[in-house]
């Protein structure tokens, strides 16, 4: 069942992504939202600032219009979360009312304290608004790009749009799971961000495993807190898009989020260490969202207020871990 799909959002997820569903045979078009950046892939097919390594297939074909890219059978949107609105609104009146409708980011909208699912309820007709999935679960982009097994989710209401985004995207070495929580699987792919910075942190001190092992249990459990109250299901926690991505992003090194926490540890201040990135580390504003989000619903979130106080307060981070350590003592479990 070869399908006519665009990616919007031409960074390392993104271009991975493209990838995949070109090489499995699909027809893709990558758009891009800088016009130089597409000249240079159409000549070289190679994405020199996002996923420099990788040879991309003579399947996928490179556009900056975004209008003409959203026309298509299935299009699936990856720009970073603050981006979304901004680009889904672009797209939104060039839309089929068939299309497959997939989401990608992992992350919470400051201000509105949106996940990627209540911009697209939002902004999407009636008729697509059941047509949306969104795929997470623990990916780095390089590891897909170079066919190492993977496994994600596709989560919707509709276990046929679910169903439907698993048999696009599945392939010999990328597993996709189906999955009927939507609120969970964003969160958790939104949160572990945050809790990768932590760990981050936690590294950049010099602090050992136990610390991080600590760290990511403990984040585990403000996830599920906070999930539980937005109405997620327990389980999801436990799942790919939950512990799995947590997992992946609190220890592989190839994690952007983690390795912001690693240089914050060290000491380093958070604007010299993102002028110094090209790429994206969503939990840097994610932790802003979901510390406002976590006070507005009255749910205690420790670790995510001692991020936010070192990423906008300029906490020092040994002493967030101190005050962490020295909380009021209490039962595991509530
Ligand atoms: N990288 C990974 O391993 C994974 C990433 N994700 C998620 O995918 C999403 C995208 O991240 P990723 O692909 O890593 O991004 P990168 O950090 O690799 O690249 C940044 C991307 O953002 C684009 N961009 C920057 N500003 C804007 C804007 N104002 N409007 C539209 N696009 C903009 C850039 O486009 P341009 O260059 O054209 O300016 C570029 O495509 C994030 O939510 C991330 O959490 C999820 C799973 C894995
Ligand atoms: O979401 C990711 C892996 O699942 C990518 O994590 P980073 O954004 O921290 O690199």
């Amino acid at each position: 069942m070869v399908k006519q799909i665009s990616v919007i959002g031409a960074g390392s997820w993104g271009t991975s992504l493209a990838n995949l569903l070109a090489k499995k045979g699909h027809q893709v078009t990558l758009w891009a939202y800088e016009a130089d950046l597409v000249a240079r892939m159409q000549q070289t097919h190679i994405n020199d600032l996002y996923l420099p390594e990788i040879k991309l297939s003579n399947n996928l074909s490179f556009t900056n219009e975004i209008g003409l890219a959203a026309e298509k059978e299935v299009v699936l949107f990856v720009p970073p979360s603050q981006a979304m609105r901004v680009v889904l609104s672009s797209c939104v009146d060039h839309l089929s009312s068939e299309a497959l409708i997939i989401s990608a980011s992992k992350g919470i909208e400051n201000k509105t304290l949106c996940p990627m699912s209540d911009i697209f309820d939002e902004l999407l007709p009636d008729g697509l608004k059941n047509r949306t999935a969104y795929l997470s679960g623990p990916t780095f982009a390089k590891e897909v790009a170079l066919e190492q097994p993977s496994a994600v989710v596709a989560a919707a209401h509709d276990q046929s749009i679910a169903q439907l985004a698993q048999i696009v995207f599945n392939t010999d070495y990328f597993r996709v799971y189906t999955n009927d929580d939507v609120i969970g699987v964003e969160l958790g792919g939104a949160i572990k961000n945050v809790i990768a910075l932590a760990a981050g942190v936690c590294d950049g001190l010099n602090y050992g495993y136990n610390t991080r092992a600590a760290l990511i249990t403990r984040g585990l459990a403000e996830m599920k807190r906070l999930g539980l109250a937005m109405g997620a299901k327990a389980e999801t926690f436990a799942g790919l898009a939950g512990m799995g991505d947590l997992v992946l992003t609190c220890t592989g090194d190839l994690s952007r989020n983690r390795t912001v926490g690693v240089e914050l540890g060290k000491g380093r201040k958070l604007n010299e260490i993102l002028s110094e990135m090209t790429m994206i580390a969503e939990g840097v504003k994610t932790t802003l969202s979901t510390f406002e989000l976590a006070k507005k619903i009255k749910v205690e979130v420790p670790i995510v207020e001692q991020m936010y106080a070192i990423l906008y307060e300029e906490k020092d981070p040994r002493q967030a871990v101190v005050e962490l350590m020295q909380r009021e003592l209490k039962s595991e479990y509530v």
